[in-house]
Parts: structure tokens; C-alpha cells; sequence
């Protein structure tokens, strides 16, 4: 495994899992991803906590981050990417710091803007429950904590997933350096879009999202959850329009990752 110096910092040299590996990986995070989001379904929220292009969600997401940040969580490797602070420096290839091909290579895209615009134009305006679980004794519905400490968790796992996208497009490059490295000299994104794309596997995963919002749906129900008849119809179109851009967004990550990957 060994360190290199980068910037004045040791990073660790981190080789990828392979493709079967990650599409494990990528499948696990599933059910987390449709769980955060049923719970949240189920709150009350006020909408003018996403006016202003979400700007209070930023503000509460910015101060959790400075802690986050501090204890490690967006440290090199972790795949793991912040929405309000600034980003982790990219890697430089040279001689003395070679990238073979399966060594990951930090490069400088974030999905999280593309993440975040989805959530503030398209899936906040499926979240519409007048009630929540939550009970006040003042008979007030709405928790506006709550409801953002769930929309920061769902923001960072979305991202969490999406940018597993970067060691996807590393692997996919290992097995194919001669196809890739013609198409990343040459800066052709679209190309490089085809040879990423696999839309067998896409259907497998938006298959496993639907299942599991339908059975994450059956169990708030059959265990006595006050929903409407509409929950698990609404809960199963949002599950499948988040998975459609989450699928969508890590395309994006992979191809722009490539882009950078011999720099
Ligand atoms: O599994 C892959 O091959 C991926 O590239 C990941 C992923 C996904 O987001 O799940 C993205 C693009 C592919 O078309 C298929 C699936």
C-alpha cells in the first residue's frame, strides 16, 4: 500500500476493488439510501426551508461539515465528498507518482451540485405530508430540525454512492487501458460515456430500488405507521426517478474522473 507525498501530506496509494466487488457495494447502499428516504417521506416540512435555492439547508449541511471534516469523514479515500467546503486537491501524475492502472486518482469533479439541484427542483416537492411522526404537545406538525438532519443525511449518502462512481470508472479503465486512454487523450466525453455505460446493469439496480420501496412501503404500513393509501405508489415514484438521476449523476462522476485520470 505504501504513502506518497502530495502537497506537503502523505495520501495513501489505494488500489480498487473489482467491478463485481463495487456493484456489491454500490447494491448495499440501497436499502440505506430507500430507508433515510421513507422516513423523511413521512415528515411534515416546511417549504420555504428549500426557498432561496436551499440556502437554509446549505447554511445547516455547512455547519455539520466543518464538524464532519475535522473528525476525517472527507479525507482522502473515503469517497466520501463535502457540499459545502472546499474540495480535497486533485492527484498529479508524474514520475516519482506514478497511477498505474487500479490505483485510485483523486480528480476535481463533485456530483454534489447536480445532487443537489435534483433534490431542491424534483424530490422535495414529492415529500408532501401534512403530519409527521413526531408528536408536540403545542399540536405543531412541522420539525424543522428533524426534517433537515434527514435531508442532510439522504444528501450525503446520495453522494456517497454517486462518487463510488470514481472507483467504478477506475476499474472499468484497468480492464480496458488501451480503449480508454485513446478516448481520454482525445477528451472525448461522449465516448467515453458509451464504453462506461451498461444499461443491463441499470436495470438490475433500479429492479432492486423499486423492490426495496415496496418493501420498505409494506412494512410502515403492516406495522400500523399512520400513512395515506397513496404512500407506497408515491414512495415507489420517487424511489424510481432518485435511482433514474442517482444512475445518472454516477455516469458523470465516472466520465469526468476518466477525463482527469492522466493528468
Ligand atoms: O455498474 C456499473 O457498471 C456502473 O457504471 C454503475 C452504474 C450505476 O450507477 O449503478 C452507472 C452506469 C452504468 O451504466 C451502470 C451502472
Amino acid at each position: 500500500f505504501g504513502t506518497v507525498m502530495v502537497h506537503g501530506a502523505s495520501r495513501p496509494i489505494l488500489p480498487v476493488p473489482g467491478l463485481p466487488q463495487i456493484r456489491n457495494i454500490l447494491a448495499q447502499i440501497e436499502a440505506p439510501i430507500i430507508s433515510v428516504l421513507t422516513e423523511r417521506f413521512n415528515l411534515a416540512s416546511d417549504p420555504s426551508l428549500y426557498a432561496n435555492n436551499g440556502s437554509k439547508l446549505r447554511h445547516f449541511i455547512s455547519q455539520q461539515e466543518i464538524i464532519s471534516a475535522a473528525t476525517g469523514r472527507y479525507d482522502y479515500g473515503k469517497l466520501e465528498y463535502p457540499f459545502t467546503l472546499p474540495l480535497i486537491v486533485p492527484d498529479k501524475t508524474s514520475k516519482e507518482n506514478a497511477f498505474p492502472p487500479g490505483r485510485f486518482h483523486q480528480d476535481s469533479y463533485s456530483g454534489n451540485p447536480s445532487i443537489t439541484s435534483f433534490y431542491l427542483d424534483t424530490l422535495v416537492s414529492l415529500f408532501n405530508r401534512s403530519t409527521s411522526f413526531y408528536f408536540h404537545l403545542d399540536n405543531s406538525t412541522v420539525d424543522d430540525d428533524a426534517v433537515l438532519s434527514l435531508d442532510r443525511t439522504l444528501l450525503a449518502l446520495l453522494s456517497h454512492r454517486a462518487h463510488i462512481g470514481k472507483i467504478v470508472a477506475e476499474t472499468k479503465y484497468a480492464a480496458n487501458v488501451t480503449g480508454f486512454t485513446s478516448l481520454i487523450e482525445a477528451q472525448d466525453g461522449a465516448g467515453i460515456r458509451a464504453l462506461v455505460t451498461n444499461t443491463t446493469q441499470e436495470a438490475g439496480v433500479l429492479s432492486q430500488a423499486s423492490a426495496a420501496a415496496d418493501a420498505f412501503a409494506q412494512a410502515w404500513v403492516t406495522s400500523g405507521a399512520s400513512v395515506s393509501d397513496a404512500f407506497a405508489n408515491n414512495l415507489q415514484n420517487a424511489a424510481a426517478k432518485l435511482f433514474k438521476e442517482l444512475i445518472d449523476i454516477t455516469t458523470d462522476i465516472e466520465v469526468q474522473y476518466l477525463l482527469q485520470r492522466l493528468h
